[in-house]
C-alpha cells in the first residue's frame, strides 16, 4: 500500500486447526483505511476462519493480532467490537418486530431523564447516518422485517459505524440478493471505502471482487499464496492463484 501508511489491522502468523485439519498454517495479512480487500479462495481454504478469528468469534491457535498497533494473542468478540472490528451479517443481526432506529441503536439506546429512551435523538441520528451513506430506504419508521435484503445489510452497516466501526468485513455480502439489491450493496460497500472505513469482503465472484477492491489476498489450503494489487492482474491469473494450476502463457 501508499508508502508509509501503517495498516489499521495485522494478522501474523495465525494458526488454527480443528483436530487435525489445519484450517490456517501461518496467515499474515495487513488491512489498510480506506481499501477494500478482498479475500479469496476455494470451499475450505480458510477465509471464514479467519475472519472468525478477526472479529474474536474463535481464538487462534498461535499468531498475533495487531490493531492500530497494539499485538493480541486473540480478541473476545467485544474486545473486536470496542476496537472498530465488525463483521456485517445481514440476516442474523437486526430484530425484525422493531422500526430501523431501534435495530441501528439496538443496546445501547440513549436516554434521556436517565430513564425514558430518547427516540428522537435515534431517529435524527439515525437519518443523519443513512444520508451519510447514501442508503434508501423507504421510512426510517419501517420495521426490519420488512426491509430487503439489501435494505437489511445497509441497517447493519449503519449499526456498525454508528458504534466506532472502522474495519467493515463482510462475508458473501450480495448472496442471496436479486440484481438491483446487489447494485445497491456494491454501491454501499465501494462508498465505504471512499470514506476511510477499511473493508474486507470474502467472496467466490471474481467479476464482483473485480469490480470493487484494490487488493486481493488468494488462501489456499491455510496459507496466504500471495496478496496483490486488483489493477495488477487478471481473473485467470487470481484462478490460477486459487487453484495452484500453473499459468500458462502464451
Ligand atoms: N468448526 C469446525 N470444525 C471442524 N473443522 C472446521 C470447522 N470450521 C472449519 N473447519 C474446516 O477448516 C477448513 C477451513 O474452513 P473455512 O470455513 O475457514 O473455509 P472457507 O475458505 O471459508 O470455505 P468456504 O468457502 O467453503 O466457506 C475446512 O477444511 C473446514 O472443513
Amino acid at each position: 500500500m501508499a508508502e508509509g501508511k501503517k495498516p489499521i489491522l495485522q494478522a501474523c502468523g495465525i494458526k488454527k486447526s480443528y483436530g487435525h485439519i489445519e484450517a490456517l498454517r501461518g496467515v499474515n495479512l495487513d488491512v489498510y483505511s480506506g481499501e477494500i480487500l478482498a479475500i479469496v479462495g476455494d470451499n475450505g481454504a480458510g477465509k471464514s476462519t479467519l475472519i472468525k478469528i478477526l472479529a474474536g468469534a474463535i481464538a487462534p491457535d498461535s499468531g498475533k493480532i495487531i490493531v492500530e498497533g497494539q499485538a493480541y494473542d486473540k480478541l473476545s468478540p467485544r474486545q473486536a467490537l470496542d476496537l472498530g472490528i465488525s463483521t456485517v451479517y445481514q440476516d442474523l443481526s437486526l430484530v425484525n418486530c422493531r422500526d430501523i432506529a431501534a435495530n441501528v441503536f439496538l443496546g445501547r439506546e440513549p436516554v434521556k431523564c436517565r430513564l425514558f429512551i430518547n427516540k428522537k435523538k435515534m431517529v435524527e441520528e439515525s437519518i443523519a447516518l443513512f444520508q451519510q451513506l447514501n442508503i434508501n430506504i423507504p421510512s426510517i419508521h419501517a420495521l426490519a422485517g420488512q426491509l430487503s435484503g439489501g435494505q437489511r445489510q445497509g441497517v447493519a452497516v449503519a449499526r456498525a459505524i454508528k458504534f466506532g466501526g472502522k474495519l467493515l468485513i463482510f462475508d458473501e455480502p450480495t448472496a442471496a440478493m436479486g440484481v438491483q439489491e446487489t447494485a445497491a450493496a456494491l454501491s454501499l460497500i465501494s462508498s465505504l471505502g471512499r470514506q476511510g472505513y477499511a473493508v474486507i469482503i470474502i467472496s467466490h465472484n471474481l467479476h464482483q471482487v473485480f469490480s470493487l477492491t484494490q487488493r486481493i489476498c488468494v488462501i489456499r489450503q491455510g496459507r496466504v499464496v500471495d496478496t496483490v494489487f486488483t489493477a495488477d492482474v487478471t481473473p485467470n491469473q487470481v484462478v490460477s492463484l486459487i487453484t495452484g494450476a500453473a499459468q500458462v502463457t502464451a
